[in-house]
């Protein structure tokens, strides 16, 4: 059993998709499905993109939300590797799924527009795959447009994402003399021809970097690019494996998505260079991925389409061992046991009915509450994944029922949808307003509506004059508990307990931490914290 299991590890890679909103994310990712030859069409890929003309945002993100759970996950079959790539969601009010994603990844794809060079969305994808030392793959994408030079978006990439760029290809030309793409490696040329519908593998081929051929062919744009590659041969370091693996060092490839031109080396890439799963770790000890006994964490739960029967999927990144249908799972959180018998996996862009996982495979889980956010699975063992993030709110609203009736479906509908991760609820020491949390403003108005049409209650979302949260604990060293209640005691006034009655410190000017923190200084202020209560020390700005 145990070498069956190494090896379907080994033959493992999960990696996540990132990029700015419009950068071509959703075009590559098609592509790559085509490639792998998952799908036929992109259907459902696709169908995303024809949301993007609706009226209003929140309706979007409610049609979205339906096709999302088909397409957020995807698995593939390619060169003996199994693939699982998982989407990340562009609009940056919901960051901080994308952040959760992130922790379930062994890699991650970066897909920048040539044109506008690294975006503000990317720049704060990657401060949090640095945090993490996910290695990163970077598609230069849109090179049949007028864009940027190679070589200054490569400074561009290096300077803003603090990253070496090791070209594996290299464009010749751009726009209408977009001639290809250079093979470093493998001492080719592979020339460009446009073309929505064209097939993988069939574009031309001339061997040799130097091949006279090639300048009679190109002229100018063919010279420039030699030239290019002469100075970055020079100034760039060689291809450092450990490097990559420490998120410290990315392979740039450039093509054309929408052309399907530069995509086939991206998948050779991922399964090539990307690492299969690694050891996790959890509070108890740390957990190797071909252990024999499996082990799985919840990083997202999405609500399903259909609002009447409440049913929400866990997703679930296997940790380590074989996850096999009918199992009997512990949920460490509650000791209770789950006997999951409709698991699905995401194969084919259809929610299939699945027997066996592996670690590194995403599993969901349908379930009406059982499961949380950051929940660790297991076969009995006692053992708490870390490394689930909770950002600390930026925006802050009370929330009041019309119908003082509906307060108990008030509560209700907040806690699930907090559970959820689509907002974050706070518990005000004083007074009994419930307040909510998020990072981006539509996250409010996605709860308004959800409360409504999934729980019947017509919310009134008010302002309210926080604008700073702060997690607050104290190390036992620092007097731990008792000095946490002195704190609090002294605070209660400003301070509220979130969903896992971790007291949070509200605030209404950034300034008023600097005084508190120079009053009370054993206590630690955190703008992140980990699922459970445990606390990062990282603090990670914008
Ligand atoms: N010219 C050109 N356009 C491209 C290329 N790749 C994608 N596009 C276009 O760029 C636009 C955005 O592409 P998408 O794939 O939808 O971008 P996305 O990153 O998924 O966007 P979000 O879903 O908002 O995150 C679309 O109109 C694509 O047709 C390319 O290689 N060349």
């Amino acid at each position: 059993m145990s070498a069956e299991l190494a090896e379907q590890v080994r033959q493992r890679r999960t990696f996540a998709i990132i990029s700015h909103p419009d950068a071509g994310k959703t075009t590559l990712t098609e592509k790559l499905l085509l490639f792998s030859g998952a799908i036929q069409i992109a259907g459902s890929v696709k169908a995303r993109k024809a949301t993007r003309h609706a009226t209003s945002d929140w309706m979007e993100i409610e049609k979205q939300r339906g096709i999302s759970v088909a397409s957020s996950v995807m698995q593939m079959e390619y060169r003996g590797c199994t693939i699982n790539l998982l989407d990340t969601p562009g609009h940056q009010d919901f960051s901080e799924d994308t952040y959760r994603v992130l922790t379930a990844v062994d890699a991650a794809l970066m897909v920048i527009d040539a044109a506008n060079g690294v975006e503000p969305q990317t720049r704060r994808l990657l401060q949090v795959c640095r945090a993490r030392n996910t290695p990163i793959l970077t598609f230069v994408n849109k090179m049949d447009r007028e864009v940027q030079e190679p070589l200054a978006l490569m400074d561009e990439i290096e300077r803003e994402l603090g990253m070496t760029v090791v070209p594996f290809t290299w464009p010749v030309g751009m726009a209408k003399f977009f001639g290809g793409v250079l093979d470093l490696r493998k001492d080719q040329m592979r020339v460009f021809s446009p073309g929505e519908d064209r097939v993988a593998g069939t574009e031309e081929i001339v061997d040799g970097l130097a091949n006279p051929v090639l300048n009679e062919r190109f002229g100018d744009v063919y010279e420039q690019a030699a030239g290019e590659i002469e100075l970055v041969r020079e100034a760039a370091p060689a291809f450092d494996e450990a490097e990559f693996l420490a998120g410290r060092q990315t392979p740039m490839f450039f093509g054309s998505a929408v052309n399907n031109f530069g995509v086939q080396e991206v998948l050779d890439a991922l399964v090539d260079l990307a690492p299969p799963p690694g050891p996790r770790p959890a509070i108890q000890r740390t957990v190797e991925p071909d252990e024999g006994k499996f082990t799985g964490v919840v990083f997202k739960i999405q609500a399903n389409m259909d609002p009447a029967h409440r049913d929400r999927i866990a997703f679930l990144r296997v940790a380590s061992g074989k996850f096999s249908r009918g199992m009997n799972l512990k949920v460490v959180r509650s000791g209770k046991t789950l006997r999951p018998n409709t698991v699905v996996t995401f194969m084919s862009q259809k929610r299939e009915l699945l027997d066996e996982a592996f670690a590194g495979d995403i599993i969901g889980i349908p379930n009406h509450g059982v499961l949380q956010l950051g929940d660790t699975l297991t076969e009995g063992e006692a053992l708490q994944f870390t490394g689930l993030p909770f950002f600390a709110p930026e925006l802050f609203r009370s929330v009041e029922v019309a119908d003082p009736l509906k307060t108990k479906q008030l509560r209700a509908g907040l806690t699930q949808l907090g559970e959820e991760g689509a907002i974050q609820v706070f518990r005000p020491m004083a007074g009994s307003v419930l307040l909510l949390g998020a990072v981006g403003q539509l996250q409010f108005e996605v709860v308004a509506h959800r409360l409504e049409h999934e729980y019947g209650v017509k919310a009134r979302i008010m302002p309210a004059r926080y604008n700073v949260a702060r997690w607050v604990t104290c190390e036992e060293a620092d007097g731990g508990e008792k000095e946490l209640k002195r704190f609090i005691d002294a605070n209660s006034h400003r301070l509220a307990l979130d969903a896992v009655d971790a007291p949070t410190l509200l605030l209404e000017y950034a300034g008023e931490l600097r005084a508190i923190q120079e009053n009370w200084p054993k206590i630690k202020f955190h703008a992140l914290r980990e699922h459970a209560g445990l606390v990062f020390q990282q603090r990670m700005g914008d």
